[in-house]
């Protein structure tokens, strides 16, 4: 597959593709055969144990790490060979908190940010607006006119976000942008990543909060020991219900093929179907009957990201 040739259609390019990223330290194996696609509007978290690789990972995707094996691309353009054009769209922190002049304040920082931003070809000019516009949405209107210096780490946290999200990057990687952080500067920085998402970036995170990230990330990728062991569609798995039938399996085959059902698995002693929306519900519940099956009970199939994620690095 190439992402080199222009392509018809320009959305259909994954903002983000690893294929077969591997790297190794000497002898040490750390990422092995690392696949993942991100594509615009998807914000994707990346977690799993201390030490499975994520930093480097991320390192590796935004082109300071280089891989053993394996190929990143940004937008279609390979980020280790064509760097200042891969990077063009980019907006990261991967070394937390982000690097600033200490002495200058955090609105000249944001400036300085904007001048280097101005000079990636097809760059957007930054204007003052945007400027003032993202310290508020991290809420640091009240610190633009102090020394970096004077700022607490979580405020240097969340002006390392501002920094990244300033250019309106049609890609953002955030290494932990979270970790650290109060619960008003961790909704700040999910706030900030939703929008940009809904806006038509493509947003890579790593987190160690599940919880939160169950809230607003599409798509998880789990990484343990170098391998994404599994990736989980949040939005799938929310719309996800559940009726509790005698033989789930034969029920699956039964709600499979129609119209209104996305997928249908069986988990006994469940049936679960992933529906369009909940006016589907009585559909496969009436399906069902139909083939033969007594519906005992029906819900939506509440999906607990931590439960899960125990599972699969447990299992
Ligand atoms: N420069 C390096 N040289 C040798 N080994 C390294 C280097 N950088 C990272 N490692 C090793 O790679 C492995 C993965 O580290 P990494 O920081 O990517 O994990 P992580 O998933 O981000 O961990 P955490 O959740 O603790 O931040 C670790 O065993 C680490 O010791």
């Amino acid at each position: 597959m190439s992402f080199e040739q222009p392509s018809p259609d320009a959305n259909r390019i994954p903002a983000i593709a690893a294929i077969g990223v591997s790297k190794r330290y000497g002898r040490h194996a750390i990422l092995e055969d690392v696949h993942l696609t991100v594509r615009s509007g998807e914000v994707y978290a990346l977690t799993g144990p201390n030490g499975a690789g994520k930093t480097t990972l991320i390192r590796t995707l935004t082109g300071l790490a280089f891989p053993t094996g394996g190929q990143v691309y940004l937008l279609g353009q390979n980020v280790h060979d064509k760097g200042s054009r891969a990077r063009a769209h980019l907006g990261a922190v991967v070394e937390a908190p982000a690097k600033f002049y200490p002495r200058f304040t955090g609105q000249d920082n944001l400036t300085h940010h904007a001048h280097l931003a101005a000079m990636a070809p097809g760059a957007v000019p930054v204007g003052r607006d945007r400027i003032r516009d993202v310290l508020a949405q991290v809420e640091l209107t009240h610190m633009a006119h102090r020394p970096v210096a004077d700022y607490s780490l979580g405020q240097r946290q969340r002006l390392g976000v501002a920094a990244a999200i300033l250019a309106r990057p049609r890609v953002l990687i955030l290494d932990e942008p979270t970790s650290g952080l109060d619960p008003l500067g961790i909704s700040l920085i999910h706030q900030a990543v939703s929008d940009l998402a809904a806006a038509g970036g493509a947003v890579l995170l790593s987190s160690h909060h599940l919880r939160e990230i169950a809230g607003y990330a599409h798509t998880v990728g789990i990484l343990s020991s170098g391998r994404i062991v599994d990736t989980v569609d949040l939005r799938a798995r929310q719309r996800a219900y559940r009726f509790r039938v005698t033989d789930p399996a034969r029920a699956a085959d039964a709600l499979r093929d129609l119209p209104f059902v996305r997928a249908a698995s069986a988990r006994t002693p469940y049936v679960l179907a992933d529906l369009r929306s909940d006016q589907d519900v009585p559909r496969a519940w009436a399906a069902l009957t139909d083939a033969g099956h007594a519906v005992y009970e029906a819900g939506p199939d509440l999906f607990d990201l931590q439960e899960y994620y125990r599972g699969r690095i447990e299992a």
